[in-house]
């Protein structure tokens, strides 16, 4: 919990446009009505798939079947209708073609309707990882806007630096056919002196978002949505709770904006917050069973101690750099540590988390999401949120516990963080692969209680058979 809090610092570094963005020319997909799987591998062409590679290629094929997923009605990339069924502007359906999108999904198909309807109503809504909310609130604040006021009239909090950057690169590659103006509210991107935003759209983190509004130098008056991605988090008393609570009493009293709240998680002690928090809100809530996504393959191995984790991730170098890989430990100093261990037995790893200055981390993300590293060992800081389709990849090398939120001594898992942790692979039906090293009694019995909260079995692998590894490695990204 505590490097989701000190995520609130640096320096602004524009944000490059995301892999894979869309070219100027580029039109609605010719079948995107009735897309066939080779239309579908469309949208995944940004990543850097080299085909004498197995791995790999069989993630590429597997987007090959979206379009097979988009019209399973069990899936939650589903849909029965079309974006322009949707009522979105034409401007922003020319945006949605451009990022590759054919189809909505499930959470976007019965979401846009109740948050585009007027007059506007609050939205609580949740949905599996990966499976498209961004696209869902960054359409109804560019929706909501009136270009021709050059004032801010949409604020979207994210619990991290690197999240914010993330919704503000789909805010202006969505909204590339409007006349959208944006500005971040992350620490030090504005000068000290900077005079009033007259952006439209605001993207940020809460800390200075309530500085630029005491400031005024955000001014309020004309906020019409206010959207909390990763919204459980947000609200958390353990979490950045008190913060977006100031961020929301800083509107003016008779605001009426429109509250938009989503997450893949709500766990039951935000949601009566989250109720108030967004009144008489539309709700899209997910069963307990549905939380984790099936694409996703979930491991583990038993290591015999500390050290043996660290030999078995070494040992694991070659996979995880077969596609890209994400490795979250509990401790800022663990990632510093394993990092420059690997790197001086001569593996090219990086490592990220809240304590690096801004610059740096802005630095770092952006070499992983370019895939020029390729493993990236970090905290809890890119927990949430964070959308690099090549991940295929997940390691707990640590098990997220819930006294990392809130300093206990509660050593319980933290179910929420571990389904954002392995939902940063299997990124709209791409298949992924996460696994946990256990390595006594106390872990291998957390990792159980994550097994028994999410009623599916996590798969063991032996530490000792490498050829095993790969074998079922491979199997589970097929
Ligand atoms: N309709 C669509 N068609 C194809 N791709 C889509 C569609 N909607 C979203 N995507 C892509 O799916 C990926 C996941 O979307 P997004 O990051 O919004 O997921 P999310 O639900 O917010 O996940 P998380 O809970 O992890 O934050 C992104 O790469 C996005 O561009």
């Amino acid at each position: 919990m505590a490097s989701l809090q000190k995520d609130d610092d640096g320096f602004f570094n524009p944000v490059p446009p995301p892999a894979g963005s869309p070219s100027k020319d580029a039109k609605k997909p010719e079948a995107a009505k009735e897309a066939k799987p080779e239309d579908a591998a469309a949208p995944a062409a940004d990543r850097p798939v080299s085909p004498e590679n197995d791995l790999v290629k069989s993630t590429f094929e597997v987007s090959v079947t979206l379009a097979d997923q988009q019209a399973d009605p069990n899936s939650p990339l589903f849909s029965a209708k079309t974006f322009e069924e949707l009522g979105i502007s034409e401007d922003l359906l020319k945006g949605i073609y451009d990022m590759g999108f054919s189809k909505p999904s499930k959470i976007q198909e019965r979401a846009l309707p109740l948050l585009l309807s007027n007059p506007p109503t609050n939205m609580i809504g949740q949905s599996q990882s990966g499976t498209g909310k961004t696209a869902a609130f960054v359409l109804t604040m560019l929706s909501r806007i009136d270009f021709n006021l050059h004032k801010p009239q949409a604020i979207c909090l994210a619990p991290s630096r690197e999240l914010a950057r993330q919704i503000m690169s789909v805010v202006i590659t969505m909204g590339k056919y409007t006349a959208v103006q944006t500005e971040y509210g992350i620490k030090d991107n504005l000068p000290r002196d900077a005079s009033n935003i007259t952006a439209q759209i605001i993207v940020g983190n809460p800390g200075t978002m309530i500085d630029l509004m005491r400031r005024r130098v955000l001014d309020v008056t004309h906020i019409k949505v206010f959207v909390l991605d990763e919204a459980d988090n947000m609200l958390d008393q353990d979490g950045l709770g008190d913060q977006t609570l100031r961020v929301k009493n800083l509107l003016p009293r008779n605001n009426n904006a429109q509250i938009i709240l989503f997450s893949a998680t709500f766990p039951d002690h935000v949601r009566a917050f989250a109720a108030k928090f967004a009144p008489s809100a539309n709700k899209i809530e997910l069963q307990k069973e549905e939380l984790s996504v099936d694409s996703i393959r979930q491991f583990y191995m038993d290591c015999r101690d500390e050290e043996h984790k660290y030999d078995i991730l070494v040992q694991l170098y070659q996979l995880l750099t077969i596609g890209q890989s994400i490795i979250f430990c509990k401790h800022r100093h663990t990632a510093d540590r394993i990092s420059q261990r690997m790197t001086a037995e001569g593996h090219k790893v990086a490592s990220l988390h809240g304590a690096k200055d801004a610059s740096e981390r802005d630095a770092i993300i952006d070499r992983f999401r370019e895939g020029k590293e390729k493993v990236l060992i970090t905290t809890n800081v890119i927990a949430r949120g964070i959308d690099i389709l090549q991940v295929n990849m997940v390691v707990n090398y640590d098990l997220p516990l819930l006294n990392e939120r809130d300093r206990s001594a509660d050593e319980r898992p933290d179910i929420e963080t571990y389904i954002h942790r392995i939902g940063r692979t299997g990124r709209f039906g791409r298949k992924g692969v996460s696994i946990n090293f256990v390595h006594d009694q106390r872990t291998w019995a957390q990792m159980e209680q994550i097994e028994q909260s999410l009623g599916r079995k996590i798969i063991r692998i032996e530490t000792h058979d490498l050829d095993e590894m790969e074998e079922k490695m491979k199997k589970a990204l097929k």
